[in-house]
């Protein structure tokens, strides 16, 4: 099964379903011809990610316990780690190319606080072309390389009108709209090796590091920007509607974002713990206006990434020496 750009990425001609390298695959559903469906999961077969973990681990020489991903102009949070060992996407075999900015576009591998970490500085969205299990295939190879924590970060829109730009909401929970929508990254044969077939995803969010977080936060003085809420992944690119945020909002939603939803999937069917948060960049407007300046953009998400980045280094270091000690 073919696990190439040309079926599965951005500029992929035959993106999704029609790949030259499945047997008896026709390409041109414009044509009238039959489309193939490619099961997400074929995408990146057991072989392939052990491949991709082998290099990595190889490459650095660690196997690393703690995965981070970084969100939108959070890329700080790799750039914490010592004695880094630095991968560029495009020079991993069969991994995927960041398209956007923010997020640079490489693995970095080494320590933190004493734990041996692995960082992806740039993640992969849906909206870049990516099927959901691309989007998350670095979640298995982290698992692979011996990660046992996923810790996923990303820039939301805040929803919950207590929550203030800037503010930091823990997920507990999560509204797969991906999901509602019948799209899984986990579609397709179930590779037991990975985890089981149905896997259950009610307490996903670990809670005592949402506990220890808060404790945390508490120590840094920065208890009244923290908020315990519910995320929803939408697919993006676009910004929500005042009429969607407001279906959102009825739903319980508290932040709203374009990633992590699959990524914890694909961490919680493969049992790793997790612990993840948004950063709020943005006070999403649920009453209609003519203000300019009640419009999310990505420049205004960057901006506030960069302000709050000390924090989220801070509370996220903080962390990891926590759970490195305890293991100690
Ligand atoms: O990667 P994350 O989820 O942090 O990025 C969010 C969602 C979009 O990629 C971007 C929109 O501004 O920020
Ligand atoms: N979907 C979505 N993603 C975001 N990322 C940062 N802000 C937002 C937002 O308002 N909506």
């Amino acid at each position: 099964m073919c696990s190439r750009d040309c079926c599965s990425g951005p500029g992929g001609s035959n993106r999704g379903n029609t790949c030259s390298d499945k047997k008896g695959a026709k390409a041109g559903s414009l044509t009238g011809e039959k489309i193939i469906p490619t099961p997400q999961s074929l995408l990146y077969p057991y072989e392939v990610i052990e491949e991709i973990a082998d290099f990595i681990t190889k490459g650095s020489g660690m196997r690393p316990k703690i995965g981070i991903i970084c969100g939108s102009g959070l890329g700080s949070l790799a750039d914490m780690i010592q004695d880094p060992k630095i991968f560029e996407y495009e020079k991993i075999p069969n991994f995927p190319v960041s398209t956007v900015e923010g997020h640079a576009g490489r693995l970095v591998v080494g320590t933190l606080e004493g734990a041996t970490v692995m960082a992806m500085q740039g993640r992969f969205h849906f909206y870049e072309g990516y099927p959901l299990a691309k989007c998350s295939m670095p979640v298995r190879v982290m698992k692979l390389c011996g990660v046992e924590y996923l810790f996923a970060t990303n820039a939301a829109g805040g929803i919950n009108p207590r929550f203030a730009v800037g503010d930091i909401m823990l997920m507990h929970d999560h509204v797969n709209m991906l999901g509602f929508a019948g799209n899984s990254p986990l579609q397709g044969p179930n590779d037991p090796r990975f985890g089981p077939r149905f896997p259950a995803l009610v307490n996903s969010y670990n809670k005592d590091l949402i506990n220890k977080a808060i404790e945390i936060a508490k120590a840094m003085g920065i208890e009244s920007n923290i908020h315990v809420g519910v995320y929803s992944c939408l697919g993006g690119p676009n910004y929500e509607t005042i009429a969607e945020l407001k279906a959102l909002r009825m739903m319980g939603v508290d932040a709203v974002g374009m990633s992590t939803v699959h990524e914890v999937i694909t961490a919680r069917h493969c049992d790793m713990k997790v612990f993840a948060f948004s950063l709020i960049t943005n006070k999403c407007a649920t009453e209609y206006s003519d203000k300019k300046d009640d419009e999310a953009n990505h420049d205004e998400v960057m901006a506030v990434a960069k302000n709050r980045q000390k924090a989220c280094c801070e509370l996220v270091s903080r962390l990891i020496r926590e759970i490195h000690l305890a293991s100690a």
